[in-house]
């Protein structure tokens, strides 16, 4: 007979939090501590994550075993972060936080109660603990978030769409909310760049991508998930509606000046559109909307096309 195997598994993250005496869950009256053992475990602590959002909130909640607070804000705006703990107050104390010249955010205590001089000598001694995990962790968000981007056209790739459609499939489904998706594709572009070379047809890109932005709504999101080729999703957005999203979209593009050698380039995108169907998986939907795509073309291009 085989002896049966025992596993064991340890979260190390939790386990590590626990030993540095963190639970975790929010405790309701934390004990008093001093500045000393108070920096000593927040440099610990705040080495246990990589995400912003968490170091920060840890960081909230530990610092108050010292110096009590109401809130606090901390904002990188190149990052797209702005994070708000607690609820606002009168007064509040801001630091600008930058390291060897490196800019990393902004953060802002707050309180009811004035803060005085001694309270904020703790404040920005603690604030110290907070440099170099919070300097990797921004570091970490950029690299994320680079991997997710297409570097021409600063819009989604391919694994940011993949991602992105499952996610937003799954909700649509669960708020009962309906979801769109416009697959287009720009009209003999490999004239373009026979014509005028690979520079050029990199120009053209960009500045498609630029209109398809600027024509959409901040919530919509635009991916290139191949050469000439990207994805549109509408979440929250109906059949009639995408529908005239995307005629916007077409408009958009043969109204774009995008001037070559100093004259005006013919420009126009082929659109397919299709709308999630109950029970149907991101597969589908991308086959419908890649269907209605290959119909626009087949039928004289610079136009769109609805998928049954
Ligand atoms: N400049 C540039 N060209 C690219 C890039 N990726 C793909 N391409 C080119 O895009 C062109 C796509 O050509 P086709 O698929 O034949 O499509 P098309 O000429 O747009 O014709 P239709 O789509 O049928 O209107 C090819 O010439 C590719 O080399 C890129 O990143 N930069």
């Amino acid at each position: 007979m085989v002896p049966p195997i025992q596993t064991n598994t340890i979260d190390f993250d939790a386990a590590k939090l626990q030993r540095l005496g963190f639970s975790g869950k929010r405790q309701p009256k934390l004990r008093p501590i001093s500045l000393a053992e108070l920096r000593r475990q927040l440099t610990l602590q705040l080495q246990t994550s990589l995400e912003v959002e968490r170091i920060v909130s840890l960081f909230f909640s530990e610092v108050q075993r010292l110096v009590p607070l109401d809130a606090l804000g901390y904002q990188h705006q190149s990052s797209d972060l702005r994070l708000e703990y607690g609820s606002r107050s009168n007064h509040s104390a801001g630091y600008r936080l930058t390291h060897e010249g490196e800019y990393l955010g902004e953060l802002i205590f707050r309180r009811n109660q004035r803060f005085d001089e001694h309270e904020l000598n703790q404040l920005e001694s603690l604030l110290a603990t907070l440099l170099f995990p919070l300097r990797n962790a921004l570091l970490y968000r950029a690299a994320i978030q680079s991997a997710l981007r297409d570097p021409l056209t600063d819009t989604g790739n391919r694994i940011a769409m993949e991602q992105t459609l499952q996610r937003e499939v799954d909700l649509a489904r669960r708020n009962l909310q309906p979801m769109s998706v416009l697959m287009l594709d720009i009209d003999h572009f490999k004239r373009i760049n026979d014509e005028f070379g690979h520079g050029t047809g990199d120009e053209v890109l960009k500045a498609v991508a630029n209109t398809l932005k600027t024509r959409l709504r901040n919530v919509d999101m635009v991916f290139r998930f191949g050469g000439e080729e990207f994805l549109v999703l509408l979440s929250g957005t109906c059949r009639e509606a995408a529908a005239l999203v995307g005629e916007r979209l077409r408009m958009g593009i043969l109204e774009l000046q995008h001037l070559v050698q100093g004259r005006p380039l013919d420009l126009s995108i082929s659109l397919g559109c299709a709308t999630l169907l109950p029970a149907e998986s991101v597969e589908s939907l991308l086959r419908r909307a890649d269907n209605a795509l290959y119909v626009a073309k087949r039928e004289g291009r610079n136009r769109l096309s609805m998928a049954g």
